[in-house]
Order: C-alpha cells, then structure tokens, then sequence
C-alpha cells in the first residue's frame, strides 16, 4: 500500500486537524463537520495529482490554451455516518463523481471490547474500471475499511483505489495493509500510534460519528 501522510509537512492542515481533536472547540457539531469537510477537500487536492490527465485545448474570449485535464471516472464512497461531511469535502473538488454509500457500524454483544462489524445498507453504481475513492475519516481497527471492501466487490473491479482517511492508528494502518492488494493508495491527514481497549485512537479525536450528528442509542 502507498500511503501519503499529509501532515509530515506543515500546512493549514494543522489548524483544522487541532480543532477537530480539541476538546472544547469539537463540541460545536458545525464547525467539526465543516473541518471535516475542509479536510477532505485537502486530501482530495493531494489525491487529484495521482489521477490520470490528458491534453485539453480550452477557448477563452481572447485565444485557446492548452491544459491537462482528470480523466478518470471517479466513485466516491463512503462509510455512514462519519464519512458524510469527508464525503462532501472530496465531493466539493470532484463535480461529476458517482457516488455509493454503505453502512458499517460496530455491534457490541456482551463484551464492551469485542465487537463485530455489521454491513446493512448500501448503494453503489458499477466499479468496473473505475477510480473507486473510499472515505471514512477514522481508520481505527480498520475492520470497518476491510468489510466495506468485501461488500463492494460483486460492483465490479475497479481500475484503482483510493483510501481517504483523516486520523488513522498505525494498527489498523498495518491490518488494512495486510488485507489488501499492494497498489492501494492510503490518503492521510494523522496517523497516531495507539488504539485502546475498546478500538478507539488514542489520542485520537473521540466518537466521530457522535460528533458530528449526536449521539446514538446502543442496539
Ligand atoms: O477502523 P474501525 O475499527 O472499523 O473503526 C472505524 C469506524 O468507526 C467509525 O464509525 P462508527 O462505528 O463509530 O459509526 P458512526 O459513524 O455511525 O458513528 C468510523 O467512522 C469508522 O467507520
Ligand atoms: O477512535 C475512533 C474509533 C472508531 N470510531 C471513531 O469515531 N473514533
Ligand atoms: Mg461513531
């Protein structure tokens, strides 16, 4: 797996990623999906100079130039909940992406620090030769990432794939890795070095989902 740890140099990046892990200011549920969404539209900036481009000539009122344009038929997908304002970020740079959406949420049985990963909902166009981009802001264990990867595979064989994460463990770094073929790209903004007991990044920024839409009964 390639992956690009945007954050090794610093940027503008560093203030959003400081304000969705502070623990005051990621209380306003507004500003931590618009940081979210900021952030996606940065790692979709890096992520477009791996895309593929050919030569295009354009018409201005004054003359043509010429200038190479994506060519690449993107789907954008995105794990429920906390992946929607990601989502929306890459979705602000690639207009006239496709777009899937799955549902993947940790079910908890008795033991609160084992869980299984349940897949539910999901829809998603053909991938067959596609630049499939997935999207979830939190790689932790990074069985959410794997799941979701098995349920896309009767939508065809994409001709690339992009991973698209804001604060990832260097575990699940590693288990995701493990799982999937040697030419994924790993787009990054964090990548912290420790998971507790219960799967969550430490330090992390807490619940994302939770703090972006509130939080949820237990079922
Ligand atoms: O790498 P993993 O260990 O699989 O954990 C990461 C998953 O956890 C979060 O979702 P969560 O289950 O909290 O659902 P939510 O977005 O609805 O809150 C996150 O958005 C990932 O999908
Ligand atoms: O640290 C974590 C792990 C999973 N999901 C989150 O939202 N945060
Ligand atoms: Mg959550």
């Amino acid at each position: 797996m390639h992956i690009h740890n945007i954050s090794k140099q610093n940027s503008i990046l560093n203030t959003f990623i400081s304000e969705i892990r502070n623990t005051d200011i990621q209380k306003d549920s507004m500003r931590f999906r618009r940081n979210i969404e900021r952030i996606g539209e940065i790692l979709g900036y890096e992520m477009s100079k791996a895309l593929n481009y050919k030569p295009s000539t354009i018409k201005t009122p004054l003359g043509t130039c010429n200038i190479n344009l994506p060519e690449n038929n993107i789907v954008l997908c995105s794990i429920l909940r906390a992946g929607v304002p990601l989502h929306n970020g890459l979705l602000n740079y690639f207009d006239t992406a496709e777009n899937a959406f799955i549902s993947a949420y940790r079910h908890h049985k008795n033991d609160p620090e084992s869980f299984e990963i349940i897949v539910e909902y999901l829809a998603c166009p053909n991938l067959d030769n596609k630049t499939l981009i997935l999207a979830d802001p939190m790689l932790a264990t990074g069985q959410s990432m794997i799941a979701t990867f098995e349920a896309l595979k009767p939508f065809g064989t994409p001709k690339e794939i992009h991973l698209v994460s804001v604060i990832g463990a260097q575990k699940g770094i590693n288990f995701v890795e493990k799982n999937l073929n040697s030419n994924i790209h790993l787009w990054i903004a964090a990548i912290d070095k420790e998971l507790n007991e219960k799967g969550y990044i430490v330090p992390g920024l807490g619940d994302a989902g939770d703090l972006a839409f509130g939080e949820k009964l237990q079922h």
